[in-house]
């Protein structure tokens, strides 16, 4: 079973959220936005012996989680698993699944956790590496708890990228890589589920104290040079061993 890692010692506190503010973000019922099936707690964990390092990466969409993930690979030997790209590489594969999570993908809904984790889980399973960004994940407070249930692990970091949702929408709709969700209609979706669902989570982890908030608007490298600090201090404190 892995092990839990202590918390990461506050060297960057000045840019660490202690409180999020939640007021006019209208709280929705979770139901109207998920294809969640809950099913009992199974018990089980990542069943390899080993220390992993997870820093889970959220944000709204287009907010450039994907972006700064591909500067902490190059920077710190993370591996990147973003939630969505496995998703939809089970899509192209034409699994069991795949109907479902094209179908909700298209919607901006939240795929089952059940699903999203097993492919999480067989990603990092199948690593070398020890060192995890997981990007778009966990999406909701039941991802999130599904997570720590089947793992048995938490998050040393929670990177989020804040960004006004004008810019958001801007970012979306000039990505231009063919997403079936980079449209207006899906990204307005998208925002509300953000609001209702994501943002809890993201609350959760800055009571936890383990939230960095990121100003995410202006430059790649100016936001890198906000992410920087944060992973720099991990590798000074020895969290990365
Ligand atoms: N700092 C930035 N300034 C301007 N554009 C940016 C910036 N960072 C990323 N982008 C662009 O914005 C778009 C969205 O970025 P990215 O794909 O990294 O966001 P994301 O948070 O991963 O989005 P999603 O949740 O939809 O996957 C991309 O076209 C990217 O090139
Ligand atoms: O944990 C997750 C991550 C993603 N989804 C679905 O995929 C799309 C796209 O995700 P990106 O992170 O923007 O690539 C998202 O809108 C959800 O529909 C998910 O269900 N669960
Ligand atoms: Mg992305």
């Amino acid at each position: 079973m892995w092990r839990r890692v202590t918390s990461l010692l506050p060297l960057v506190s000045s840019s660490r959220s202690s409180h999020l503010n939640q007021a006019g973000y209208g709280l929705k019922n979770w139901e109207l936005f998920t294809t969640e099936i809950l099913t009992p707690a199974k018990g089980g964990t990542f069943p390899k012996e080993k220390n992993p390092f997870i820093a889970f990466v959220l944000g709204g969409p287009g907010s450039g989680k994907g972006t700064q993930c591909a500067k902490i690979v190059e920077t710190f030997g993370f591996t990147h698993l973003s939630a969505g790209d496995l998703l939809r590489k089970e899509i192209s594969s034409n699994s069991d699944s795949g109907t479902m999570i094209l179908d909700t993908i298209k919607e901006g809904r939240i795929v089952p956790s059940e699903v999203t984790v097993k492919l999480i889980q067989r990603e990092m399973e199948s690593s070398e590496n020890y060192k995890f960004l997981i990007d778009g994940f966990p999406r909701s407070e039941e991802n999130r708890m599904a997570f720590e249930r089947i793992s048995g692990a938490e998050p040393n970091v929670v990177l989020f990228f804040d960004i006004p949702e004008e810019e958001m929408v801007k970012r979306v709709l000039s990505r231009n890589e063919g997403r079936v969700d980079d449209n207006i209609d899906t990204v307005k979706k998208r925002l509300k589920v953000f609001a209702a669902l994501n943002l809890p989570v993201i609350n959760h982890y800055s009571e936890k104290g383990k939230l960095f908030k990121i100003n995410a608007i202006g430059t790649v490298d100016e936001i890198f040079e906000q992410v920087r600090p944060i992973f720099s201090s991990c590798e000074v404190c020895g969290q990365f061993f």
